[in-house]
């Protein structure tokens, strides 16, 4: 995992990163969470984003990229991500089997790497935040020592730490238990990195973005079903499937902003209790 990935930039260049998340593919290609194919709904979001012809010089994955720890949901994932034009890098999320994204994203030529160092002045680290078979999450000793020790590499650099699981409220009581259970080590381990000024999630479904111990935290729609923010209990959203845009300027400013389909085309069954 800590194979470096280095992607050179142009000098003064902004640096725009595109994220896709939570795309809960099956191996199927007919196969719905909660009344949303989520392959079919994977790909108005590619044929969305190609539409838009924005530039971009990397994508990110954050997670729960399978629902059904198939082989094929991720062969499915990749021939989606072949379409873009970038390079893509992924962490897990709780839905995610190990063993089976790794191996074929590597056989799908799509990088393992963890940490990208983009141009001269910022660096990604993506952090693996997934407890194996249940859905809150939390950093092993092994990920905040890898953290502190990949930081320490390149104190200087600009950082945005990439995560599945959201390290501060969000907001919906129910998603919150199922949030990053050892938020207090990740912060005890960046308290001395003043660089690190920014966290990027998927895992709650939803924009979000909001200040934790001020540190910006992002959060992004999926792109297949949304829940619905400030909610008590599980409860599903009428928005549209989405991604984000981070554009990372040379002396450390970000800018950000989400994107969704419209329409009514891939709207799931808002009266859904779960899954
Ligand atoms: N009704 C529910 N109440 C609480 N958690 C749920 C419910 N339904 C699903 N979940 C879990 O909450 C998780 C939040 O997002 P995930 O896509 O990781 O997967 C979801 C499920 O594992
Ligand atoms: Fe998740």
């Amino acid at each position: 995992m800590e194979s470096l990935l280095r992607l050179p930039v142009a000098n003064g260049a902004i640096i725009r990163i595109l994220q896709i998340t939570d795309t809960h593919l099956f191996a199927g290609e007919d196969e719905a969470l909660l009344g949303v194919n989520t392959y079919r709904s994977y790909c108005a979001v590619l044929d969305a984003i190609e539409a838009e012809q924005h530039r971009y010089d990397l994508v990110v994955a954050t997670g729960d990229l399978a629902q059904d720890h198939s082989l094929e949901a991720y062969q499915l994932f990749a021939k989606g991500i072949s379409r873009l034009p970038a390079p893509c890098v992924w962490l897990p999320g709780n839905h995610d089997f190990q063993p089976a994204m790794v191996k074929v994203l590597d056989e799908c030529g799509i990088s393992p790497s963890k940490h990208v160092l983009l141009g001269d002045n910022w660096q990604l680290i993506l952090l693996d935040s997934q407890v194996f078979g249940v859905p809150h999450g939390e950093l092993s000793e092994y990920q905040l020592e890898w953290l502190d020790k990949t930081l320490r590499l390149q104190p200087e650099r600009h950082t945005l730490l990439l995560l599945h699981h959201h390290p501060s409220a969000s907001g919906c009581i129910w998603l919150d238990q199922h949030s990053l259970r050892n938020a207090h080590m990740l912060a005890a381990v960046l308290n001395n990195f003043p660089r690190v000024k920014t966290l990027l999630c998927g895992h709650i479904h939803q924009e979000l973005d909001l200040d934790w111990q001020g540190r910006r935290v992002l959060a992004s729609p999926s792109t297949c079903v949304q829940f619905k923010p400030h909610c008590t209990n599980f409860t599903i959203d009428s928005v549209g499937p989405g991604w984000r845009y981070l554009d990372l300027y040379p002396d450390g400013k970000l800018e950000t902003e989400v994107h969704r389909l419209s329409g009514v085309a891939y709207l799931p069954d808002t009266d859904s209790e779960g899954y």
